[in-house]
């Protein structure tokens, strides 16, 4: 849960989400999970793989209302930027294109020079998706999400097949927008390492139907997780969640 006193921008109560096979069969994806997000927090969650992470995300930005449960407030009434897995981009369209692209009609037309800028991508606005690396496409996703100046930030697994090099280089412009105090941050993931680095709060889940097995919240400022802190961070965690060994 968020600090006492620190105002609660999403929460949610999700009694049972249930999918419906095509052979009719039921399927329940999660079950009886609670969770708060409060403004400016950045938090993690993380589960074995097919636990119902997406399932979650999709439920608590309103993409998906089959459920029992509540969401409060409706996520409609939120600024969300959401940056998927997949970048979903136009390939029709140029990189500073795609940005404007999600912007209300009122603001179409603003100067994106700064956030472009602060993305790194000035020498590729007027490039197409096909001409860009996956780790350069991600970045383009992640400025398109927050053009729209969100309250909430959504990533679904940003850094899953990047090498080394492209995922840290990603890593370093999330946590360059997370810093913006006002923002809240939710990703998904199964990389314990990254959540470290960039959590103010871990929220572990367990294997479907999911629910939550335990928050870790991690009280040391962003920019002071050295390597080795990370690692015996992440060595104490598995020490006493035998679930995140392999993570
Ligand atoms: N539209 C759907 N219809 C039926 N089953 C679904 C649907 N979407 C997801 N599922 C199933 O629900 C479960 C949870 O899926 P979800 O994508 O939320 O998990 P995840 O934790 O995000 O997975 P991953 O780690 O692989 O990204 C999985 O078993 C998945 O196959």
């Amino acid at each position: 849960m968020p600090d006492a006193g620190g105002s609660v921008l999403l929460e949610a109560h999700i009694a049972q989400k249930t999918y419906v096979r095509p052979d009719g069969a039921a399927m329940e994806a999660v079950r009886d999970l609670h969770l708060a997000l409060a403004r400016g927090e950045f938090l993690c969650l993380i589960g074995p793989s097919g636990c119902g992470k997406t399932t979650t995300l999709r439920i608590l930005t309103g993409l998906d209302r089959a459920f029992t449960g509540t969401v409060t407030p409706d996520p409609a009434r939120l600024s969300i930027g959401i940056a998927f897995q997949e970048p979903r981009l136009l390939p029709w369209r140029t990189v500073e294109e795609n940005i404007r692209l999600v912007l209300p009609p009122d603001r179409r037309k603003v100067d994106l020079g700064g956030l472009i800028e602060s993305f790194g991508l000035a020498g590729h606005r007027a490039r197409y998706p096909a001409e860009l690396s996956l780790g350069l496409a991600r970045r383009v996703s992640l400025a398109r999400a927050l053009a729209v100046e969100p309250d909430l930030l959504v990533l679904d697994e940003p850094f899953v097949s990047l090498d080394a090099q492209a995922a840290g280089e990603l890593r370093r412009y999330v946590a360059l927008a997370a810093a913006r105090q006002t923002m809240s941050v939710l990703m998904v993931t199964h990389n314990v390492r990254e959540a470290l680095e960039l959590a103010d709060r871990l929220v572990l889940l367990a294997a479907r139907p999911t629910r939550l097995v335990e928050e870790v919240r991690l009280a040391a400022p962003r920019g002071t997780r050295t390597a080795d802190w990370i690692e015996a961070e992440r060595a104490r965690l598995a020490e006493r969640l035998p679930a995140l060994r392999e993570a």
